[in-house]
């Protein structure tokens, strides 16, 4: 039987992970300081490990010791770094690089994701109920300074404050408060707090982009989760307040399209279902409505849409058959599709607006899909008169299969390492035609053996943004897994795909920051931080065109994995 180490046991227990690495001390302030290269620039305090229940000393050290905390450990096997929570609020310290550091890479690479899978007691169920937590890769002249902060949004704040979950997350509903008498209006009045946001969460902590003006959001896929920070201190400025009346309509895509010019993204309509295509110029706080979709299919709620792709021209728009489900919004306890509902029998469908006019120019009906991540789309003119005829548009497609999002849950992820449980994803290849037809096709860009039959977490070059491109960077894998365990570069002219990957190992998004100057697609960087069995993390640097290993740099402590990221070139 599985049996669960509780945190006072674990506190005194000495854990030895790996002969040759990291021996991990369960102690409260002790750690290898053999295997710790890192040098703090300054010294920062921890934060107490769970921040409830046993409060623990507030001490200065330059690293966090690894965690006694009981979800680290399933079935007697101590869970991988990649799902446990970071264990201090904050750190900041060199890095000691091996290999060497492109001398044009200077700025700042920043991943987001959710990194704080607790408080008090309570034990989060999903990878997505994490509370924010930002890494950075300051890369100067050669030499790497990093650190980690977690954001200060009001659902964190508040869960600090109050030692409990205090809004709706990904998976997790408040318990309502104990009253001594049953109100019957307690559950009308969930219902306004649901739809007027109030209890949504704003805990942005998926995506993070530079916008335009050098402004820098996190954000999730509730409207009130877009969040300014510093990407030097890593510290969060304060909401992004948008400067007009489209808040009401609480959610989001995860993933707005930035250019240095303005943003684009879609707000999904769960009353009349359908979707907004906004756009906001580059130093505006003001989204403007460029047009409206409406959904295709019967059902009551839109399609999820946490990505959606641009051309050159137009914005392509996806109505998933994997829907909102008002149904599911309101239950406290989720369903495996938590709160969606998967409505194949209503079709799958791409819609395609003008970004000028906000006109549809095409609205087909595709095979049934899953995909979280578009990669890039462009127009192509086969007639070669400088018209386009059809949109091809690349995805993370999970071969319409569901069930990516339960095996997201955090027991699946901590107690399934090493067996082969990940379903398959691709590249799926839309091609969607300009001329009035009814249907689009979906392909599979590229043999899914090649990658692992795994497929996500892409970047691109993002000079070729909405253009026809060659290259996709993205987490495939090398099987037996559980989870995306391999770098992949996926050529998909030549239909080849190099891979990269170490035993044991969880690696987050690879992205491409282009050399400036380059003339070729993969001339640049791909970087990444990979959290590793033996409870480390490090930093690498891929050269972007022999996919090969020029730089890594070990953190002086493990790091849970993390979802996007974005560059902020030094100024
Ligand atoms: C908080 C509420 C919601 C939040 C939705 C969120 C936080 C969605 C996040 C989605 C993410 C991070 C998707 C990533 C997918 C990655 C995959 C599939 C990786 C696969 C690896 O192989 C709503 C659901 C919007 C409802 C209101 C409350
Ligand atoms: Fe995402």
């Amino acid at each position: 039987m599985a049996s669960v180490i509780t945190t006072k046991a674990m506190m005194s227990h000495h854990h030895v992970l790996s002969s040759t690495r990291i021996t991990t001390l369960y102690s409260d302030t002790s750690i290898d300081n053999q295997q710790i290269k890192a040098k703090p620039q300054t010294s920062h305090r921890f934060f107490s490990r769970r921040f409830s229940g046993v409060t623990r000393a507030v001490i200065n050290s330059p690293a966090p010791s690894p965690a006694p905390e009981k979800e680290k450990v399933e079935g007697e096997r101590r869970c991988h770094v990649a799902w446990t929570s970071v264990q201090q609020e904050k750190w900041e310290g060199e890095l000691t690089v091996q290999g060497n550091i492109p001398t044009w890479l200077n700025g700042t690479y920043l991943r987001n994701g959710p990194g704080l899978w607790n408080i008090g007691d309570h034990d989060f169920r999903h990878l997505f109920d994490g509370y924010s937590t930002l890494v950075k890769l300051q890369f100067d002249d050669g030499r790497l300074f990093s650190g980690h902060h977690l954001l200060e949004s009001d659902a964190y704040k508040a869960a600090k404050k109050h030692k409990k979950l205090c809004y709706r997350e990904f998976s997790e509903t408040p318990k309502p408060a104990r009253t001594t008498f049953k109100n019957p209006f307690s559950g009308i009045g969930e219902i306004v707090r649901l739809f007027s946001g109030e209890s949504l969460t704003d805990n942005a902590n998926t995506g993070v982009v530079r916008l335009g003006d050098g402004r820098v959001m996190c954000l999730t896929e509730t409207q009130k989760g877009s969040i300014l920070v510093d990407h030097e201190t890593l510290e969060t400025i304060g909401k992004f307040e948008y400067d007009d009346v489209l808040s009401d309509h609480m959610i989001q895509s995860a993933h707005p399209i930035v250019t240095e010019t303005e943003m684009w993204t879609l707000i999904p309509d769960l009353v009349k279902p359908g979707y907004r295509v906004v756009r906001m110029e580059a130093g505006s706080n003001k989204r403007e409505v460029v047009g409206r979709v409406r959904c295709r299919a019967g059902s009551w709620g839109p399609g999820w849409v946490h990505s959606f792709a641009v051309t050159e021209n137009y914005v392509v728009i996806p109505e998933m058959p994997l829907r909102y489900s008002v149904k599911n919004l309101l239950r406290a306890e989720p369903t495996p599709l938590y709160k969606f509902e998967w409505c194949p029998q209503d079709g799958a469908f791409l819609h395609v607006m003008s970004k000028l006019t906000g006109e549809i120019v095409a609205s087909v009906e595709v095979p049934a899909y899953v995909t979280f991540h578009f990669i890039n789309a462009y127009e192509e003119d086969e007639n070669g008169d400088g018209k386009a005829t059809v949109i091809i548009a690349d995805c993370c497609e999970h071969n319409a299969d569901t069930r990516i999002l339960d095996m997201l849950r955090l027991h699946t992820l901590r107690s399934s390492h090493g067996h082969d449980v990940l379903p398959d994803a691709r590249i799926g290849r839309f091609r969607i035609p300009l001329d009035g037809s009814k249907y689009g096709k979906l392909e599979t860009a590229v043999e899914a053996d090649k990658h692992g039959r795994a497929m996500d977490m892409c970047s691109i070059n993002p000079l070729y943004l909405g253009l026809k491109y060659r290259y996709v960077y993205a987490c495939g894998a090398k099987r037996p897994c559980n989870f995306p365990n391999a770098l992949s570069k996926v050529d998909m002219v030549e239909k080849k795909v190099k891979n990269w990957h170490e035993h044991g190992i969880i690696p987050s998004e690879p992205f491409f920051v282009p050399r400036p100057g380059a003339t070729r697609e993969d001339d640049g960087v791909v970087i990444s931080i990979v959290s590793e069995e033996n409870g480390g993390s490090y930093a690498i640097l891929l050269d972007g065109s022999s996919f090969e290993e020029i730089a890594r740099a070990k953190f002086p402590y493990g790091l849970p994995y993390g979802l996007h990221g974005c560059w902020i070139p030094k100024h």
